[in-house]
């Protein structure tokens, strides 16, 4: 039986308190989780402060960046090894996780490692009230002992994320897992110790939210900041926990987002695009698009085509050839999602496809699948057009002017991203402007360049990361005046 340990002082430690990892894809036992209680998280949180006092806060820039330089070659090194487990926890298809999930777990590392070494800071040269002059200069310190709280749709990608740039910056972690997904970030445990990187610098702490390890990081009070993916009443729970010692928070939450595609698209492009955006890591991710408009004279063949991908895809293991819909997380999000396709169903939609349950056999049988689903006719009031749902279904309307789509697209209290499809140069630029989001991708989706902002608006996050604005997050940057 495999266990998952917690990893604290670069030792991988037990508890006696452990909990199932189960297979979404089928329910199979992939081992036991150890949960950590308060103790192990405050042993956590001690030994990142001992590590950020100790040799990693002495370390020059130059050998941090090649130490994050060589995680990112071993997690290359090990690719399948970290592959495997992604793919088991997740049941995610193979070729995801292998173009997405693994080699963004490892660039992570390397982009912000450079864009540390290669960010300057500011300074001012100023006339002084005698006559003379002073020099002030800016210095970017690491703002702590970092608290990472992670979900479950990119473990290693979120996760990383978050760690690369903090690390990056010269802080210490302590990184909760999903309880859904813990398996690679424990892996990442070894790859910290075999490239050198000093005990106590990366952390992990094993269990669930509410009276758990969740709770008993975020309202530690050696965390002096902490960063969270996940969704929106979590994010407004860590922010209560956070306000105590006003530690700042950086937080990517869920999203409601639109896709809007206008006449003069190409079609196929936009049907293409909207159907990864809506059914890619079957529907678990947060820039995903659950509200399709369409413009009307396109309407009817754009409903048409879309539901021939939907019904295309191909469920089933993640290594099997063809395979490109894995399960969703687990049974009880299985059970949200089929509550929200009763939903539609209740208001009144019309079902173009999907709806239920894929037909899975032998131990499939077991997993949690659902339909890639699809509706229209749902006024704008409905369930699954205003709450996030986080599964692969969408709803599809139609509207007549821009204006109607830029206004629909807003509707929502959410404001993470919006895909726009549209061969009108201006119209595109019109668009993005007025569309109250973080991203808006303009013929594409999920088209990430690191060095760019990413976050949400409204209620869909604070603050941004990526590039030098991660940065802002995770060092505290500081004025030196000098009286020349
Ligand atoms: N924006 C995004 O990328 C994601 C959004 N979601 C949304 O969240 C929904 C539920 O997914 P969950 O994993 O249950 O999300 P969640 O927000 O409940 O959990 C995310 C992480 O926060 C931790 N957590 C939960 N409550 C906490 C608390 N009070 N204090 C500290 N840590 C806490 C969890 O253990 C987990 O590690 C999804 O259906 C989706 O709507 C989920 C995953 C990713
Ligand atoms: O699902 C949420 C999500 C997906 C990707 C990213 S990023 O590409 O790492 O910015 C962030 C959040």
């Amino acid at each position: 039986m495999k266990h998952f340990l917690n990893f604290i002082g670069g030792e991988f430690v037990a508890t006696s308190k452990t909990f199932d990892n189960r297979a979404p894809a089928d329910n199979r036992l992939l081992g036991r989780v150890h949960e950590a209680g308060a103790a192990e998280v405050d042993a956590a949180v001690r030994a990142a402060r001992a590590a950020l006092q100790g040799e990693w806060g002495r370390m020059s820039v130059g050998r941090r960046i090649e130490l994050l330089h060589a995680v990112a070659d071993e997690i290359n090194r090990r690719f399948d090894d970290f592959l495997q487990a992604e793919m088991a926890d997740t049941g995610k298809p193979h070729s995801l996780a292998s173009h997405i999930d693994i080699p963004r777990g490892a660039a992570n590392f390397k982009v912000f490692a450079d864009i540390v070494k290669n960010v300057p800071t500011e300074t001012f040269e100023t006339a002084t009230p005698d006559g003379g002059q002073a020099l002030n200069y800016a210095i970017r310190s690491p703002l702590g002992v970092i608290g990472v709280v992670c979900p479950w749709n990119l473990p290693l990608l979120l996760m990383t994320w978050k760690v690369g740039p903090a690390l990056a910056c010269g802080n210490t972690v302590v990184v909760k897992p999903s309880e859904e997904t813990p398996a690679t970030a424990t892996l990442l445990g070894e790859v910290m110790n075999a490239v050198g990187i000093p005990p106590g610098v990366y952390n992990v702490v094993h269990g669930f939210g509410p009276q758990s390890a969740g709770e008993f990081l975020t309202t530690h009070p050696g965390v002096d900041g902490i960063t969270f993916t996940g969704e929106t009443r979590t994010g407004e729970a860590i922010m209560a926990a956070a306000a105590k010692g006003v530690r700042p928070v950086s937080f990517e939450l869920g999203g409601k987002n639109a896709g809007l595609v206008f006449a003069d698209a190409d079609f196929d492009k936009a049907v293409a695009g909207i159907a990864r955006s809506a059914f890619e890591n079957c529907g678990q991710v947060c820039l995903g698009t659950e509200r399709v408009y369409v413009q009307r004279p396109i309407f009817e063949r754009f409903v048409s085509a879309l539901k021939a991908r939907a019904e295309a895809l191909k469920p089933g293991p993640s290594e099997e050839a063809g395979v490109n819909l894995g399960p969703l997380i687990s049974r009880e999000h299985q059970q949200k999602v089929l509550s929200y396709y009763q939903k539609a169903r209740d208001e009144g939609a019309t079902v173009v496809t999907g709806g239920g349950v894929p037909q899975m056999t032998g131990a499939l049988a077991e997993g949690h699948w659902v339909q890639p689903t699809i509706w229209t006719g749902l006024p704008e009031s409905a369930a699954v057009i205003r709450e996030e749902i986080f599964g692969p279904c969408c709803h599809i309307a139609p509207f007549d002017t821009e204006e109607e789509a830029i206004a629909l697209a807003n509707a929502t209290d959410y404001g993470l991203a919006t895909t726009v499809w549209t061969e009108n140069l201006g119209r595109a630029h019109r668009v993005a402007r007025q569309v109250e989001v973080g991203i808006c991708w303009i013929n594409s989706w999920f088209l990430r360049d690191l060095r760019t902002a990413f976050g949400g608006a409204k209620a869909s996050g604070i603050g941004r990361e990526g590039g030098v604005h991660s940065l802002e997050f995770y060092t505290e940057l500081r004025n030196v005046c000098i009286k020349l």
